[in-house]
């Protein structure tokens, strides 16, 4: 069984959390609604006072049944309104903690999501959708639900305190026999509590695991068709649904073990305290009443411990989504800034100075990397494939952190500026841009919202009209549909440039696609890549002959160094790295 769960470790998002911290951090959310707290605490104490009053009056007709006193139905009358009194509270209780559950659970998603929208790509790589997905929305979920059954537990401590010291006040031995039985119970519940946390964690763990494997199938169920590959990501769920059946059942088991250890244990006591409480009553130590009202208040007692106790698994897994969710709230950026420069502008010029990358331990990509690129240049990076350039391209742009060396753009250490205005003046177009659900228009848009019709127009005529309205048969008003589906290559290729001179960046990281548009396309994007790389520094990780020709200087990259650099013609001539890789790879291409 251990190996089975081997997998199902912590990960850096996942870390363990201290009993106080995670009190702590729930507290942190419950502080912010401390009016519906104390109106749920008041609401408590009158509840609990009134619920107490019932076994007492009862215990009083009792005696006085006993003591041939007649039936006493003033008191009766009492206890019926004690009752629906102590219901309309507890009513209006469970109405104001489901209010504050809500506005908790509200406030943690919003946490969750920002945390999770504020996170560097880093995090994206290592958690899938599925994942994050499962602790923004069910995670949070699950919290609420521990929520719920806290406030209600808290509401029955009260009351707890309440009759055993009524009990107290009556016969303190027969206090003390109800007290020793307390320990013993929690101790019990106690036990189980490590053992049900951990394997209600892994549950959630599991279940993360089978959302993103569905999730994932999901996404790439076109390509596993186009391959025949059905049956093998079948048989991936499978195994992680295999492992997520084992883990339900190991805390099926464990969970079942709980109840019924307390109800013996609550039997027990009661036997104990029926024996001694009519001992003491046939001494006349206790009057009839009294012990009527040990009895009651020890079913009272119980009641809420044993209810603990059954809820346990619900609690745990609770706190583990609580846990999970607070994980991801307060887990630590990989791309960390020294300081926040506001960027206003940016000439452009990018230096490196012994850079060092690693995308984890074991796998560097650079190590000691010297480059400099002066404003204005359009920089072609060529070379094998995973020889680095779409890492470089990502340093550059922020996506990743970096580990040794510097990095300086326009001579100023890249940590110390403000990452999101850094961003802003920096443009990627990634080989297959997103197109996201709404209008062309909006989708062009997308990094400026404000930006009105007439700009929107405005940056397509500097794509060109000619090359847009041929590539393009859709309106700007015509939606488009989350994914992109039914927009081709070259026209999202097209719809990011056209996102890019509306944005006008500083510096434009490009990834060309290696699709193959049709020649009239590819000469339209070729023609708007020069107008948008005037002016501007361009990194471009170039799979094109047009774009290589265009650029003022090549990079070719091999195992995460720069073996060649130098112009067009320069490197041609040489010999090198560039000549064999223009002889297999670019120069069969047409020229544009
Ligand atoms: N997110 C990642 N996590 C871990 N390793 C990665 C990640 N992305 C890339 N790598 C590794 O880093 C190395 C460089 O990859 P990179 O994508 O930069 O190469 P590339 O030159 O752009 O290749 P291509 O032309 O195929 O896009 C490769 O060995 C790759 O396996």
């Amino acid at each position: 069984m251990s190996d089975l769960f081997a997998g199902l470790h912590a990960d850096d998002y996942d870390r363990v959390y201290g009993n106080r911290r995670l009190l702590g951090r729930i507290l942190h959310y419950l502080r912010e609604r401390r009016g519906a707290m104390l109106g749920s605490a008041a609401l408590v104490v009158g509840s609990a006072l009134l619920t107490a009053a019932v076994p007492i009056v009862i215990s009083q007709v009792i005696d006085q049944v006993a003591a041939g006193a007649g039936l006493g139905l003033r008191l009766s009358l009492f206890v019926v309104a004690a009752a629906v009194v102590a219901w309309g509270m507890n009513w209006a209780r469970q109405a104001i903690t489901a209010r504050l559950v809500g506005d908790v659970v509200y406030r943690l998603q919003c946490d969750a999501a920002d945390a999770a929208l504020a996170k560097d790509i880093a995090f994206h790589d290592r958690n899938s959708v599925g994942k994050v997905l499962s602790r923004v929305t069910g995670d949070t979920e699950g919290f609420s639900s521990v929520m719920t059954l806290t406030l209600n537990l808290l509401s029955q401590l009260f009351l707890v305190l309440l009759l055993g010291g009524v009990v107290f006040w009556i016969d303190v031995d027969l206090g003390l026999i109800i007290l020793a039985a307390l320990p013993l119970l929690l101790g019990t519940a106690l036990a189980f509590r490590r053992i049900a946390r951990t394997a209600a964690a892994a549950t959630r763990r599991v279940m993360a695991r089978v959302n993103a494997n569905v999730h994932e199938s999901m996404l790439g169920i076109s390509v596993a068709k186009g391959f025949g590959r059905e049956r093998t990501v079948y048989r991936d769920f499978d195994g992680v649904n295999r492992l997520s059946y084992a883990v339900y059942v190991r805390q099926g088991l464990i969970y079942t073990l709980i109840l019924p250890v307390l109800t013996l244990l609550a039997g027990l006591a009661t036997a104990v305290v029926l024996y001694q409480g009519g001992r003491f009553a046939v001494l006349g130590r206790l009057s009839p009443g009294e012990w009527y009202f040990a009895l009651q208040a020890l079913g009272m007692l119980w009641q809420p411990v044993t209810q603990a106790a059954s809820f346990w698994s619900l609690f745990q897994q609770g706190l583990a989504a609580a846990e999970r969710v607070f994980a991801l709230i307060d887990s630590e950026h990989a791309v960390v800034q020294h300081g926040n420069e506001p960027v206003t502008g940016l000439r452009g010029d990018i230096e490196a100075r012994g850079l060092t990358f690693a995308y984890g331990p074991g796998s560097v990509v650079f190590r000691g990397l010297d480059l400099r690129i002066a404003a204005r240049q359009t920089v072609a990076v060529v070379g094998h494939t995973g020889g680095g350039k779409s890492t470089l391209a990502k340093v550059i742009a922020r996506a990743y952190d970096f580990q040794e060396g510097e990095l300086l753009v326009d001579g100023r250490d890249i940590r110390s500026l403000d990452l999101r205005s850094y961003r802003r003046r920096v443009g990627v177009v990634p080989q297959h841009p997103f197109i996201f659900a709404g209008t062309l228009a909006e989708n062009i848009a997308y990094g400026r919202p404000d930006a009105d019709h007439a700009d929107v127009e405005r940056a397509v005529d500097r794509i060109g009209r000619r090359v847009w309205s041929r590539s393009m048969p859709m309106s700007l008003h015509d939606h488009l549909a989350a994914g992109g589906q039914g927009v081709s290559v070259g026209q999202r290729q097209l719809i990011a440039l056209a996102r890019m001179f509306l944005r006008e960046p500083d510096i434009v990281i490009l990834d060309e696609p290696t699709a193959g548009v049709d020649p009239l396309t590819e000469r339209g994007i070729q023609n708007a890549l020069s107008r948008l790389f005037t002016d501007r520094t361009v990194l471009v990780i170039a799979h094109r002959l047009a774009t290589i020709r265009r650029a003022d200087r090549i990079l070719v990259m091999r195992e995460g160094t720069i073996v060649e650099d130098g112009g067009f013609d320069e490197l041609l001539s040489r010999d090198g790295p560039f000549s064999e890789l223009y002889a297999t790879y670019y120069a069969h291409q047409r020229p544009a």
